[in-house]
């Protein structure tokens, strides 16, 4: 597979490692330390283009991709107020765009238990809901996109719950689940929800050992996606 990188960040960097691990071939970088561009790039020369940028960037570089035909998979989170656009220009282009907020196997397991969890408590009013995410220091966006997914899992399944809001940004409501943030050195990524009555406390909790769980799911995307068109998400490849 030619791959297209865009970002070459820590997950770029580790993406690269394991596109050579399986065979892949890196036809080109664009980050904001190179001087290449995504226009220098065609489909034909690219199968896939992988990007993983910061929040502020991946607006262009996921329509620059969408203009060009090329297949995409972008993992980059904080930009989703302008998702609506992607997926219209998605569909005018006949183009094919992945994305996910978290790649990892482990925490697309974690979103069904979520899931789960928040539908059996519904009857069970006395329990209450609260989230915790934590990340490195060097993290530009708050909540995660990961804590996000799992907040819109408990917003669908828990019948009391209905928005988010970040911890500390705003008063504590009934139907509010609060997500706090919390930044510390070199934590690839901790997901924590929980639910707590004066009896007891249910917690549920994935922890990120290393950032190679991120990038292998975005290669097996990338792998995947060739052939395929629209809007694609990890239950689109996992079936779950
Ligand atoms: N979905 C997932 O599984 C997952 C996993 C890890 C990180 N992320 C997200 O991926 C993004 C990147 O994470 P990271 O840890 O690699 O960050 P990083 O800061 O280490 O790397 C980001 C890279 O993007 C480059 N960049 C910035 N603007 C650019 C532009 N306009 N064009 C091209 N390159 C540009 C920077 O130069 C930098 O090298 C973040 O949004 C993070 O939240 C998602
Ligand atoms: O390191 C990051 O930044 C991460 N971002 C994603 C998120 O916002 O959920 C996935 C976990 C790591």
């Amino acid at each position: 597979m030619r791959v297209l990188l865009i970002g070459y960040g820590k997950m770029g960097k580790t993406i690269e490692e394991i596109l050579t691990e399986r065979g892949h071939k890196v036809v080109g970088i664009v980050d904001r330390s190179t001087e290449a561009k995504i226009k220098d790039f065609s489909k034909s020369e690219v199968d896939v283009a992988i990007e993983f940028t910061e929040p502020s960037a991946a607006y262009d570089n996921i329509t620059a991709c969408l203009e060009e035909g090329i297949p995409l998979v972008s993992g980059t989170t904080g930009w989703l107020d302008r998702r609506e656009n992607v997926e219209k220009l998605c569909a005018e282009k006949d183009g094919a765009f992945f994305w996910a907020s978290n790649f990892s196997l482990g925490v697309n397991i974690f979103f069904a238990l979520n899931n789960r969890l928040a539908e059996l408590m519904n009857p069970h009013a006395d329990y209450k809901v609260s989230m915790e995410e934590i990340h490195h220091t060097e993290k530009k966006d708050a909540p995660s996109g990961t804590a996000i997914t799992l907040a819109e899992g408990v917003i669908d399944n828990l019948d009391r719950i209905e928005n988010w809001s970040l911890k500390g940004e705003g008063s504590q409501v009934e139907n509010i689940l609060e997500i706090a943030a919390v930044r510390e050195p070199d934590v690839p990524g901790t997901h924590e929800v929980v639910y707590e009555s004066e009896m007891d406390k249910i917690e549920i909790k994935h922890t990120a050992h290393t950032r190679k769980s991120f990038a292998l799911g975005a290669v097996v995307a990338a792998e995947w996606l060739p052939g395929k068109k629209g809007i694609l998400s990890m239950q689109d490849m996992l079936g779950f």
